[in-house]
């Protein structure tokens, strides 16, 4: 298993490109199932998570082209319905097949995801709107069995909680259904307007992405299409984060200030500066860093994705700062973490209390999932002292190159692989 080994104290200056964004890529790659195609993806990142969805939608019978490093062609038949636990249990995404198959073939057997350790994440809303739609939903045997043999009917779905993954999953399968759909309460996040954007070039008729109500008029299939994936706001948040906990300066290429406001109210709140420039964003560090208290909320409020990188930041701002997490319930695993490297958080419910402290200093830490993997990184570039970052298959799932493009703007971090 992979290490990064990080040596703090370096002030990063420089470029770092922005990829495609992970949250955008996987959910085009599924979109892929509800048409014969191809359909043609560039800017994927390469990163795991995009790799394990190749497995899975291989599976199922399609076909993926690597047309070059960050270009992907599907098409083909489908020829199995099943995603299996292997893959459903490394990569929760993979739940997004269950409406494309239903739509397109009738049927589906997806296993049930489970938790994960940021959460428990029920996927109950996925199910009941395809209910609604007409499907016939059975658990088994750690799966999900939906069928609807006469095909999915139009239905009118007010989510209770404007779920992401809840609104894509019925958005795509509504594509393909017989009359119009409307999911109330949708999520808003851009991830969703990238989806429907590339739906649409695919034939589908959609309307009112990114305000609360989309409205989908079925129609009889969907055809191939070319479309580039979002940049990656998170991506971008995140090396945010690591110009200004080391009091650097770096331009985001590729970063779009429309896609994260809250982040960069956010970031000035706490005393950085961001400009907007032709190519990206120009984020840099303007003197002593201010705590600041934040609440993740659904887009367009501070995303719950970059609530670990603000808490590495604000470990080491003037005065105290408090983040409450409203999206995951278990989303806090990187303050034991941080406080090993010397940071001062005490959680209290659903709220850490950050207490600025003058330093970190590094230490051995353990990943535990994907952000809070990088919020590790943040530290270690701000600690005196060596940082060694265990178990950095998590951030492999959504970071592309995260030592080759931090070390281009003067970070010193390798990475090596550990004896078992
Ligand atoms: C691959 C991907 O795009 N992942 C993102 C997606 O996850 P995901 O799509 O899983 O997030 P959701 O918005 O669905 O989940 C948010 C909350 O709703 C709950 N819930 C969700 C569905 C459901 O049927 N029942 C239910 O109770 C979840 O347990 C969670 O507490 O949006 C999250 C919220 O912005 C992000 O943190 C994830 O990075
Ligand atoms: C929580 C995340 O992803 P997933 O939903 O794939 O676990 C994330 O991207 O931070």
């Amino acid at each position: 298993m992979d290490q990064f080994i990080i040596e703090g104290g370096a002030r990063l200056n420089g470029e770092i490109p922005i990829g495609g964004a992970k949250n955008s890529g996987l959910k085009l790659m599924v979109a892929a199932l509800l048409s014969p195609g191809p359909l043609v993806l560039s800017n994927v990142p390469d990163i795991a998570d995009i790799r394990t969805m190749k497995r899975l939608l291989t599976g199922l019978g399609m076909e993926v082209v690597q047309v070059d490093p960050h270009t992907l062609s599907l098409s083909g038949q489908i020829t199995s319905v099943e995603a299996p636990y292997d893959i459903v249990s490394k990569m929760r995404a993979s739940i997004l097949v269950l409406g494309p198959l239903l739509a397109r073939v009738g049927e589906a057997k997806v296993s049930l995801p489970g938790g994960c350790a940021i959460g428990t994440r029920p996927v109950d809303l996925h199910l009941k709107g395809f209910e609604a739609m007409g499907a016939e939903i059975v658990l088994e045997n750690g799966y999900i069995n939906a069928s609807a043999p006469g095909g999915l009917k139009g239905a009118r779905i007010v989510l209770p909680f404007a779920s992401v993954g809840a609104t894509e999953n019925l958005l795509m399968a509504a594509t393909l259904a017989k009359g119009t759909t409307e999911i109330v309460n949708a999520a808003r996040e851009p991830e969703i307007a990238d989806l429907a954007g590339c739906l649409r070039a695919m034939g589908a008729r959609i309307s009112g992405e990114g305000t609360g109500t989309l409205v989908i008029e079925g129609v009889p299939a969907l055809h191939g299409a070319e479309y580039a994936v979002m940049p990656d706001r998170i991506e971008c948040g995140t090396y945010a984060c690591a110009a200004v906990i080391t009091g650097g300066d770096l331009l985001l290429v590729g970063g779009r200030e429309e896609d994260q406001e809250a982040v960069i109210t956010a970031l000035e709140a706490a005393g950085a500066e961001v400009q907007l420039d032709q190519r990206g964003l120009r984020v840099r560090a303007r003197g002593q860093l201010r705590g600041i208290d934040l609440m993740t909320e659904p887009y367009p409020g501070f995303p719950t994705d970059m609530q670990a990188q603000f808490m590495a930041m604000l470990a080491v701002a003037d005065g105290a700062s408090m983040i409450t997490e409203t999206i995951f319930e278990n989303r806090f695993m990187h303050v034991p973490e941080l406080n090993r490297m010397g940071a001062n958080v005490n959680i209290h419910g659903r709220s850490a209390i950050i207490r600025g402290v003058r330093g970190l200093s590094g230490a051995r830490v353990m990943a535990t999932d994907l952000r809070a993997s990088f919020s590790l990184i943040l530290a270690g570039l701000r600690a005196e002292g060596e940082t060694v970052l265990s178990r950095i298959y998590h951030l492999d799932r959504g970071y592309e190159g995260v030592d080759r493009k931090l070390a281009a703007c003067g970070a010193i971090i390798r990475r090596v692989r550990a004896e078992a």
